[in-house]
């Protein structure tokens, strides 16, 4: 970021950066907020500038708001506040920590450096699991950084794929900071959850160890260890150390085996996970090398994670009047041109853009557009059917969530008795382009089959779905799922905002 005017500064955004919602802050502690990186179980994500940093480096930060709701009980707040300083004190590449927090605000806030990168869930979902070299220092890079965090006496308590960005450098381990309590784990979120900690137990080290296990099962195989379902059925599996781990480097199997077992007493310590898994590369690499020694890690690390590239960023003009108000900023994303322009420039971080501060007359035939796309938007349905596929979706997690409208095809599959749900769902044709919506993670969803074991299904008599699930668990899908095709209704006020409209109720459609 570089100041360009007491008005305004340039800083690059992520490309997803979505907009702040009406009740956002528009400061955070000493940071101005951009917009909304996502939100989850623990809190809502922002991205945010330090203005007052002379720094003309990179001060894109990401910053957390904490509504937990274990924090709803105020005797939460003196852990939460030593958590914070403990975690404020490591200083280690695998693991992102706060630059500045504050345990006392309401809600507490924690910044954290911006991580560009990808998510190692969206990273599977699209490319299936890691080849080896990058698996081996995917599970050393973890578990290094689980042993600087328990060094502190701070145990994760919700490591998963989602919770590991995958940078230019090796993978590091986010949200350190609240771990939601296993009573608010839903469906596959079970995999991660050792059996003790699912019945309720306290985050430990050997919690995280299992998390581990079943993370590096996950990225090695591109599959669930212990399969799919509602969080009680994964948890029996947990229990009873049912994994599959076909087809994951063998030299890592053994200890990922150890680590998934539903005893924590036989688990490993992570010093003996980072021993196994160094061992299992320097026989391959580094045959002469008597002890598994940590300088080991960065070499690893060097010669094994490459190719992750991190999305490019887009310049932004970020308008400051009344700002110190209360007002939200403006924010004015740039022409095409200018984007491409800008991608010579990632990694500088923020720079000058005056020059191509959009005219009057462009934001005048910008205004023009936005009013036509509106009347386009006013004649659209609220309810449409529509197809989603999960390997369609830029970002399962974070959305905004690609669909496609479908109508039923002529000559639906008959008296085969109950189809496939990829044969039943070739049954759809397309009926226009793919857009992009939003899903309340509260949305009303009524699943026929997407969401139950092979041969079930749960239709009404007009062939609708009847299992209730919630938008939350409706997003989950679209991360592992099957292509569904669903009846969507949006939110009429959101169709006549700028942004993506909001989906508040699906249907599952499904005929035999
Ligand atoms: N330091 C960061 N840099 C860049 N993006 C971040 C950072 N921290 C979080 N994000 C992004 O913000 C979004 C929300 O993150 P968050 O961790 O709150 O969500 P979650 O993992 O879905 O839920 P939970 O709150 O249960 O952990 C995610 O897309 C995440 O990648």
């Amino acid at each position: 970021m570089s100041p360009r005017s007491p008005r305004e500064i340039s800083v690059l955004v992520p490309p997803g950066l979505a907009p702040l919602y009406p009740d956002d802050p528009s400061r955070i502690g000493p940071y101005l907020v951009l917009g909304r990186l996502g939100q989850g179980g623990t809190g809502t994500v922002y991205a945010a500038v330090d203005v007052s940093s002379d720094n003309a480096g990179d001060r894109l930060v990401a910053v957390k708001t904490l509504t937990s709701p274990e924090l709803e009980d105020p005797s939460a707040y003196p852990a939460l506040a030593r958590r914070l300083r403990s975690l404020a004190a490591i200083d280690a590449a695998q693991v992102v920590t706060p630059l500045a927090h504050d345990a006392d605000a309401n809600p507490p806030w924690a910044a954290m450096p911006y991580m560009a990168g990808e998510r190692l869930s969206h990273y599977v979902t699209k490319r299936g699991g890691l080849g080896s070299g990058k698996l081996i220092a995917l599970a050393v890079g973890l578990a290094e950084g689980l042993s600087v965090l328990h060094a502190r006496s701070v145990s994760h308590g919700a490591l998963r794929p989602s919770e590991v960005m995958l940078g230019t450098d090796g993978p590091h381990i986010m949200d350190c900071a609240v771990a939601p309590s296993a009573l608010r784990i839903r469906g596959n979120g079970a995999t991660w959850l050792s059996p003790e900690r699912y019945r309720g137990g306290s985050p430990s080290p050997a919690s995280d160890v299992f998390a581990w296990g079943a993370v590096v099962a996950f990225a090695g195989t591109g599959r669930l260890p212990f399969g799919t379902g509602e969080a009680g059925e994964i948890a029996e599996r947990t229990a009873e150390g049912a994994f599959d781990l076909e087809g994951l480097e063998p030299g890592l199997r053994p200890v990922v085996d150890r680590a998934l077992s539903p005893d924590p007493d036989l688990r490993p310590s992570l010093r003996e996970v980072v021993g196994s898994v160094i061992a299992v590369w320097q026989a391959e690499h580094n045959p002469y090398e008597e002890q598994p020694g940590r300088a080991e890690i960065s070499r690893i690390l060097e010669q094994e994670w490459h190719a992750i590239e991190p999305p490019a960023r887009i310049p932004e003009v970020v308008r400051l009047e009344g700002r110190m108000a209360g007002k939200r900023p403006t924010r004015l994303l740039f022409a095409a041109g200018t984007a491409a322009l800008a991608l010579g420039l990632i990694g500088a971080g923020v720079w000058g853009i005056g020059q191509f501060l959009p005219s009057s007359d462009q934001e005048e035939s910008s205004a023009e557009a936005a009013a036509d796309a509106q009347e386009t938007e006013e004649a659209v349905e609220t309810t449409i059917v529509a197809r989603f596929d999960p390997s369609e979706q830029e970002d399962p997690e974070k959305g905004p969530w690609v669909y496609t409208p479908v109508d039923r095809d002529d000559t639906p599959i008959r008296g085969q008795g109950v189809p496939t749900h990829e044969a039943w769902a070739l049954q759809w044709d397309e009926d226009g382009e793919p857009a992009e919506a939003d899903i309340d993670p509260e949305a009303e969803v009524l699943c026929a089959k997407f969401c139950t074991a092979p041969e079930d299904v749960f239709l009404d008599e007009d062939f609708r779905g009847t299992y209730e699930m919630t938008g939350a668990e409706f997003i989950d899908y679209l991360s592992w799922g099957p292509v569904m095709i669903v009846e969507v209704t949006f939110d009429e006020e959101s169709m006549e905002g700028e942004g993506p409209p909001e989906i508040v109720q699906i249907t599952e459609l499904f005929t035999d």
